[in-house]
């Protein structure tokens, strides 16, 4: 077994024609990595390679050993599991019925498997409510138990700190450092700075391709953010925390 659960290699990814362009990236198991850049820059579209929602058009992208033009949408879930940005209302659904809509290597997630989930992420009070009636922290929550359920070694989050208050946000991070912690890999992707300091390793991602790859230490600096995001950022440590303010903003 490769040290890496997922490889690009030399991969071309896109939709009608390529937006990301011959990148090479390794993403080592179990670690929890920040996929870091501007709006359109291609995170969503990376994140859609490994679910064969976005195209392969040239090069390889192997998750577990395993070419993804070789995985049959069938046996996807077994490896990896997709949480969109997007929290659709899941209209009537309880918090189970929507954690029980998962798949795993066997098929639909069964009941006992979904409530344990909740259990260990200390929601199963939230269990038998409505989907719909809960805040965007207790979804997103539900949205992490729901990937978790698939038992994949593999979770893939788009965004999955938005719209979060302080509280829930460093909640939310403290609940994918203890998957990785378990064993599983997670890739985010998003403009949360925080979630990027709590990973092992951030990737930016500019115009399609890769600018930087590296611990947070290394990616979160003002050269590499600025080049980024086409501003001057500044990085400054604050009782040995990372913060990081536009020097130049308009406000
Ligand atoms: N389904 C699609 N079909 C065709 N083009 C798409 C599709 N989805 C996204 N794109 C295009 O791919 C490019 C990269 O978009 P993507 O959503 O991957 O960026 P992103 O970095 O995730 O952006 P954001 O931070 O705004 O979510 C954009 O130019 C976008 O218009």
């Amino acid at each position: 077994m490769s040290s890496f659960i997922v490889r690009f290699v030399n991969a071309e990814i896109g939709y009608d024609s390529p937006i990301i362009k011959d990148i090479v990236l390794n993403i080592p198991r179990p670690s929890l990595t920040t996929l870091l850049g501007p709006n359109g820059s291609g995170k969503t579209t990376l994140l859609r390679a490994m679910i064969k929602y976005a195209k392969v058009f040239g090069g390889y992208v192997y998750i577990d050993d395993r070419d993804i033009n070789e995985l049959s949408i069938k046996d996807l879930p077994k490896y990896v599991s997709y949480s969109p940005a997007e929290i659709y209302s899941q209209m009537g659904l309880t918090v189970l019925d929507v954690v029980m809509s998962s798949r795993n290597g066997d098929g639909w997630v069964g009941k006992d498997d979904a409530f344990m989930v909740l259990k260990r992420l200390g929601i199963d009070n939230i269990a038998n409510r409505r989907f719909d009636e809960l805040s965007t922290g207790q979804k997103r929550l539900v949205l992490i138990a729901r990937a978790l359920a698939s038992k994949a070694p593999l979770i893939l989050m788009d965004e999955p700190t938005t719209n979060l208050d302080l509280s829930n946000k460093y909640r939310v991070i403290a609940v994918l450092r203890r998957i990785v912690n378990e064993g599983i890999t997670v890739i985010a992707a998003g403009h949360d700075i925080d979630l990027a300091l709590a990973s092992d390793w951030v990737v930016a991602i500019r115009n399609g391709e890769i600018l930087a790859v590296g611990s947070p230490e290394e990616v979160i600096s003002d050269g590499i953010l600025s080049e980024l995001y086409g501003i001057n950022v500044r990085v400054v440590s604050v009782d040995g925390h990372k913060l990081v303010y536009v020097s130049d903003g308009h406000v």
